[in-house]
């Protein structure tokens, strides 16, 4: 939690405004009190000199009465007695300039006064004073004449002035008649004519004995009058001066007089206290307090003002107090609150790390509970997963294991013991190799025990187990090494599973993929493994071993004539007999339809081999009854001995071939062993395959031309197309050393439709030829070989080299032989049906030497049975050969076939097929098969080469 404080807490807040309050309050008691004292003060003081200054313009008049008491009880008083009388009292009051005596008079009693002031005064005269100047008064009917004056000598020019003519004399004359009592003037100038600042005072006298009460009266008994002229400046300031109250610098006093409010007096520089007002505030606030005190009373008819105004002054001399209270006041406030503050902060410090302890305590509270929880949790989740697996493992055909440090199996769960038949204290304590000790011997448990050794986990470990059952089950094992929480190797624990079925099936499938389905003997696979163990152990003994190719005789044959089914009950039959002729350690395998390998080993007895292979031999030869009928199969043994004849190990089986195709040779029924010499003509065999995979496109084929010639015309009406390979070293090959070769190799396909090109072409041509010469146009026999037989574009494309060619369909004749049709005969009548129909002539060739069903011959559209030669042979000699010939043109006949006898070499044989209406023949009789020139001559000049005229085929050695 982070620490936070304000910078001032609240309590010191509060504490500060409360003393600012409090100290506030204080200041303006204190300043209310401190303002009070000084108005107080300022009232007194002020109250004071204005009551001075009234008292002194008092005295003025007292003087003057004083004096004008003089004129009323003396009857003449003279300039002397009015000097001396006047003065003590100007003495005393010294404000009074002068004092004087005026006479109101007529011009009768002016010119009286001038001729009593002549003496003393020679040129005396009664004056005016105009423009500042004194000048002779004028006559007039009346004049107020100064007739005495004092102090004399400074004012002696004063004496005889008139000041009737002076504005201020009449109005304050008629005030003072009318009032009956003293009368000042206005202010006038007198020292400065700018400054009005003196009057005069006039107290009457009226004539001894008249009524004077009533202004009348007065103004009947006024005589003159006694005024004294005051400066009034002067006046203020000896009023003060001799009151002792000009010292107060915190006072300025002024005073003004007359209706126009003339200043005559002040006490300071400053014109008007007003100006030094600072700021508009409360009074009592201010630290000047403006504060005033005005007088405005009536002295002998004129108005006088007395102001007294406070002077500022500084605000420590009247506000001490209250400014100590201020300043202590905030003091104590600041430091208050920063002790309030300094506590606040304090308990809150404290508040905090007890808030913070708190805090780390219900957190820690509450990691603690979640721990708890989690941990609860987690029990709960182990629990409920213990249950799920303990429950998955009843449910599942899996079990659990664990083994301890040294890999000694601490736990089973029961599922393995229910699965495998074996004692659980069998296992418990014991490791693998303890309970099976050949375990450290196999591969399989040496790669497992180094993985334990280093610590890591396996997967799909299979062993095998043999139970209390005797029957033997196939386990695999998965697992994982342990640790404790410390890091230390505790032991494995894993899982196990039973994979007999899987092991079943896999050796089914095995077994499948290693076996010969039909015959159930070990296939071409198996044999290679087989045969490599046997030459281990010929290695390892230095024993011989024999490799046995057995090649059934005539198979083809049986297979042909009773068809498939009875073809592979004829090879189990075969594959039984084999392996009951071996020993149980000797393999038979199936390599291909007819051909068996058997693999003689762990014979010590060199001598024994021909004996199992007489006995091979002789258990086959036992009759078999297939389909009804009893047949007798021999076959063919070619030998091949390892370790005897020199044979490589991967030579072996391809050794003993050879020697089977020379056993073959030599005219089956009979074995022979593999020499070297045999090896000689396999080699030439894979030369010519070299050979001929190139020589269609190095056009090394070429076509020779057999004629078939009418028995009853004698006349050519057709040939047979048979194929001759010239190539460059190996000279002219027949085509039995390589048509068989080139069917193998499927090369056949290529150079078959070679030659059916060719043929046609060659056909069309000379039927060209001979339809411009008027003959009757040729047919040209074509061999097809089963590998072209099978091709699904074989219509397509002979309809193609028709089209090409331009010869019509009905020059095309197909020889098929009868093998062609036996594998799937309805797929063979549909493509006989589908040639027929372009129009080509079909013929069985070889016919009687094969299945030779009749049955067929009515459901195929066959045009020729062509008699095999083998059968020619013998006719003029062989009664039954000459039977079965007699017979297929029967057949032909009754199947309304045109037949053909092939191999005709001589006259006799001529001379038979004739008689027995034989439609053509076709043999040496006539001609050998020619090059086309000279076919082409031959047509020509219609007669055939002599026999001798094609050279016999070399031999393949040649
Ligand atoms: N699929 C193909 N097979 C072909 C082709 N060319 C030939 N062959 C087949 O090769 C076999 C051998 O043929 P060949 O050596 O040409 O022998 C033929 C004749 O020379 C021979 N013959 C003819 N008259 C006589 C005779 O009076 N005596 C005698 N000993 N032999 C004779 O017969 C062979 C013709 O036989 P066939 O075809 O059955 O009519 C052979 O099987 C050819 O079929 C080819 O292009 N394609």
């Amino acid at each position: 939690m982070a620490r936070r404080f304000t910078p001032v807490s609240l309590a010191a807040a509060v504490t500060l405004a409360a003393g600012l309050c409090v100290t506030g309050a204080l200041f303006l008691a204190v300043a209310a009190l401190e303002y009070g004292k000084l108005t107080e003060s300022f009232q007194q003081r002020a109250s004071l000199r204005v009551a001075a200054i009234r008292r002194g313009l008092d005295d003025a008049v007292e003087a003057l009465t004083v004096a004008n008491q003089l004129f009323r009880t003396m009857p003449d008083v003279t300039q002397q007695q009015f000097g001396d009388f006047a003065k003590p009292l100007l003495q005393r009051h010294p404000f009074i300039m002068s004092l004087s005596h005026q006479h109101w008079m007529t011009h009768e009693e002016r010119l009286a006064f001038e001729a009593r002031m002549a003496p003393g005064h020679p040129g005396f005269t009664v004056t005016d004073l105009r423009a500042g100047r004194v000048v002779p008064a004028p006559v007039r009917e009346r004049y107020l004449v100064t007739e005495m004056f004092a102090p004399l000598p400074a004012h002696h020019g004063s004496l005889g002035l008139d000041v009737w003519p002076l504005s201020a004399t009449p109005p304050t004359a008629e005030r003072m008649l009318h009032t009956g009592k003293p009368a000042a003037t206005p202010l006038v100038s007198v020292l400065q004519p700018a400054r009005r600042d003196s009057f005069v005072l006039l107290v009457p006298l009226y004539r001894p004995g008249m009524p004077a009460d009533t202004p009348q009266q007065r103004r009947a008994a006024w005589i003159g009058d006694t005024a004294a002229l005051v400066r009034a400046p002067h006046l203020v300031h000896t009023i003060l001066q001799d009151g002792g109250l000009l010292d107060d610098p915190n006072l300025l006093l002024r005073v003004y007089a007359g209706d126009d409010a003339d200043l005559v007096y002040t006490t300071g520089a400053e014109a008007d206290a007003d100006d030094r007002r600072w700021f508009e505030a409360p009074p009592w606030l201010a630290f000047h307090h403006p504060q005033h005190v005005a007088k405005r009373f009536d002295l002998l008819g004129q108005s006088w003002q007395v102001r007294v105004d406070a002077l500022p002054r500084p605000f420590l001399a009247d506000h001490a107090g209250s400014l100590i209270a201020l300043v202590g006041g905030l003091l104590f406030s600041l430091l208050a609150a920063a002790l309030v503050h300094t506590l606040e902060q304090r308990s809150r410090r404290v508040q905090w790390l007890v808030d913070e302890r708190t805090a780390d305590l219900q957190r820690s509270n509450a990691r603690l509970n979640d721990d708890v929880a989690a941990r609860k949790r987690t029990e709960r989740a182990l629990q409920e997963s213990e249950h799920r697996f303990r429950r998955l493992l009843a449910l599942s055909s899996d079990w659990y294991w664990e083994q301890d440090a040294n890999f000694c199996f601490t736990h089973i769960t029961d599922g393995f013991f229910e699965k495998a038949h074996v004692q659980r204290k069998d296992y418990i304590g014991r490791t693998r190799w303890q309970i099976r000790p050949d375990f450290l011997e196999s591969k399989t448990g040496r790669e497992h025990h180094a993985l334990l050794q280093a610590r890591l986990p396996f997967a799909g470990l299979e062993h095998e187990i043999t139970g209390e059952d005797g029957l033997t089950r196939w386990f695999q094992s998965t697992g994982e090494p342990v640790y404790d929480a410390q890091g230390d190797f505790r032991g494995y624990r894993g899982t196990g599973s039973d994979i007999t079925e899987r092991k079943l099936t896999e050796q089914r499938i095995r077994h499948i993929a290693h076996h010969d389905a039909l015959t159930g003997l070990p296939n071409r696979i198996l044999l290679q493994d087989r045969l490599a163990q046997a030459i281990a152990y010929a290695n390892r003994g230095g024993r011989r071993m024999w490799v046995l190719l057995i090649d059934l005789d005539r198979f083809k044959f049986v297979n042909d004539t009773l068809g498939h089914k009875a073809g592979d009950q004829l090879l189990r039959t075969i594959a039984g007999r084999l392996r009951a002729s071996v020993r149980e350690t000797d393999t038979v395998a199936r390599l291909s339809g007819d051909e068996f390998v058997a693999i003689l080993s762990e014979h010590a007895d060199e001598a024994l081999a021909p004996d199992v292979i007489d006995r091979i031999m002789a258990a086959l030869a036992q009759p078999m009854t297939l389909e009804g009928k009893e047949f007798c199969v021999t076959c063919s043994i070619g030998v091949a001995a390892y370790a005897a004849d020199g044979t490589p190990a991967e030579h072996l089986i391809e050794h003993a071939d050879i020697a089977m195709y020379a056993a073959k040779k030599l005219g089956r029924n009979r074995w022979q062993f593999y020499h070297g010499a045999m090896n000689e003509e396999t080699r030439e065999r894979l030369r010519i395959e070299g050979a001929l995979r190139n020589a269609l496109e190095r056009g090394e084929f070429v076509l020779h031309y057999q004629p078939q010639v009418d028995l009853a015309s004698g006349h050519i009406v057709g040939m047979e197309a048979l194929l001759r390979w010239r190539h460059p070293e190996l000279g002219v090959v027949p085509p039995q050393r390589f048509i068989g070769l080139a069917e193998e190799t499927g090369l056949i396909v290529p150079i078959g439709a070679w030659v059916l090109r060719t043929a046609c072409a060659q056909a069309r041509a000379w039927n060209t030829m001979r339809e411009a010469d008027g003959l009757a146009p040729l047919r040209v026999a074509v061999n097809l070989s089963a590998r072209q037989f099978a091709q699904p574009d074989l219509v397509a494309s002979i309809a193609a080299v028709l089209d090409g060619t331009g010869l019509p369909a009905a020059c095309l004749d197909l020889e098929l032989t009868e093998s062609l049709f036996v594998d799937d005969v309805a797929q063979a009548v549909d493509l006989l049906h589908a040639l027929k129909a372009l129009g080509v002539a079909l013929s069985i060739d070889d016919f009687g030497t094969g299945y030779s069903s009749f049955s067929y011959l009515r459901t195929f559209p066959i045009d020729v049975l062509k008699i095999d030669r083998s059968f020619v042979a013998d006719i003029a000699s062989d009664a039954d050969e000459a039977a079965i010939v007699v017979s297929i043109i029967a057949l032909a006949r009754n199947l309304k076939l045109r037949v053909i006898a092939e191999g005709v070499e001589s006259t006799a044989q001529l001379d038979f097929l004739r008689a027995h209406g034989c439609d053509e023949m076709q043999g040496y009789h006539f001609s050998r098969p020619v090059p086309a020139e000279e076919f082409e001559r031959m047509i020509r000049s219609g007669h055939a080469c002599a026999p001798e005229q094609e050279p016999e085929p070399l031999p393949l050695s040649a």
